[in-house]
């Protein structure tokens, strides 16, 4: 665990970066600093590892004041990534990933061995070990960057923006892939970021920080859009907080009709205003008329019941004209429709808890 008690950084010019700052980042769990540019997250961080000395308070790392610890011993236990990898530009890719084993002392062939396997773990083909950083796309630099912190396999990461300058669709995917490590690995990770929507989504915690370096707000995603402490914490979040909040709603519990499905070849007679043509193997073809005008079907949108959330839900009813969202299981097979009631009716029960 990381705590802050009480810390305050001053730079030599007078400037305020970190103001009384008091938090927790448990052990096993991704804590994000976010805030606007300037509110003292990259000070922060690096008060972490000492890049950067606190002026007043202290940094507690499992109990243990980092002021009392030599700086190189203790970034031993530190990973540290940070925008746009920092890779050596003149190393190859390998000796990227072995830098700090080889700083321990493992012999080459062992920390090479570790290199390759660390490559393969962040989704890299190992035989890009054999390149150099010019050689690879800014997305696979930052994968490198981050098994580079998780080569001498160190219980803290720390990650400054280390997905900021990549494009939205690779940036996802870095998130999904750290998300996956993070899974398997349980380390405590503190990442800095700006941007909200990654806080939500990669954070246990977020700390909102406000110009000045304060504490806005700490908490679990979920609260954080629920109940935002103040208007500089609701700005922040954004208008479309009540949307977002939709992705930590369940969708288990929706009633599921499983009336409403007609075969291929359906040419109408039904009460119904629309029903969802299936296949024979029962997969989704889209929405007929159900008095049977209309041609070919339209489109519908899916959602599986149970893993994804009420956001995915309410995206897969505002995809088709019936304003039914389409329940398929594991295999692509319909389990069932979610109706626009059903829906209403979730939404509403939502906006109430
Ligand atoms: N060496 C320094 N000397 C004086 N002021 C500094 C120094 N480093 C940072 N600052 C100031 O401290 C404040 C916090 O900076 P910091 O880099 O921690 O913010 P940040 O939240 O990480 O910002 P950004 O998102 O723009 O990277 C800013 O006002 C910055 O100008």
């Amino acid at each position: 665990m990381i705590t802050f008690d009480a810390v305050t950084k001053r730079y030599a010019d007078g400037t305020v970066a970190v103001d009384n700052l008091s938090l927790e980042a448990p052990t096993g769990e991704i804590t994000v600093f976010v805030g606007p540019s300037g509110c003292g997250k990259t000070t922060s961080l690096r008060m972490i590892n000492r890049m950067i000395d606190a002026t007043e308070g202290r940094i507690l790392l499992d109990g243990d004041p980092v002021r009392d610890i030599d700086p190189p011993k203790l970034r031993r236990g530190i990973g540290y990534v940070i925008q746009q990898a920092g890779l050596f530009p003149h190393k190859k890719i390998v000796d990227n990933v072995a830098t700090v084993p080889l700083l321990l002392g493992w012999d080459r062939g062992k920390a090479r061995s570790r290199a390759m396997e660390l490559l393969e773990r962040v989704g890299l083909d190992p035989a890009m070990g054999e390149r150099y950083p010019f050689q690879l796309s800014g997305g696979q630099q930052q994968r490198v960057g981050v098994a580079r912190a998780l080569a001498a396999d160190p219980p803290v990461l720390l990650m400054d923006e280390p997905f900021s300058a990549v494009d939205p669709i690779v940036r996802t995917s870095l998130q999904d892939e750290l998300l996956r490590l993070q899974a398997e690995l349980n380390k405590t990770i503190v990442f800095v970021t700006h941007d909200i929507d990654e806080a939500i989504k990669l954070g246990d915690r977020v700390a909102v920080l406000r110009v000045g370096g304060r504490l806005a707000q700490l908490a679990d995603p979920k609260t954080l859009l629920s109940e935002p402490a103040d208007d500089f914490v609701r700005e922040f979040l954004g208008h479309d907080r009540g949307i977002r909040r939709l992705q930590f709603v369940g969708t288990d519990g929706l009633r599921l009709r499983t009336d409403l499905t007609v075969p291929a070849g359906f040419s109408g007679g039904s009460p119904e205003p629309w029903v969802l043509a299936v296949s024979d193997d029962g997969r989704p073809l889209g929405w007929l008329r159900g008095d049977g005008g209309g041609g070919e079907p339209e489109p519908y949108g899916t959602f599986r019941p149970g893993r994804d959330s009420m956001r995915s839900a309410l995206d897969a009813a505002l995809l088709s004209p019936s304003g039914c969202a389409v329940a398929v299981g594991a295999d692509g097979k319909v389990v069932g429709v979610a109706t626009r009631e059903v829906l209403d009716a979730a939404l509403a029960e939502a906006a109430d808890g």
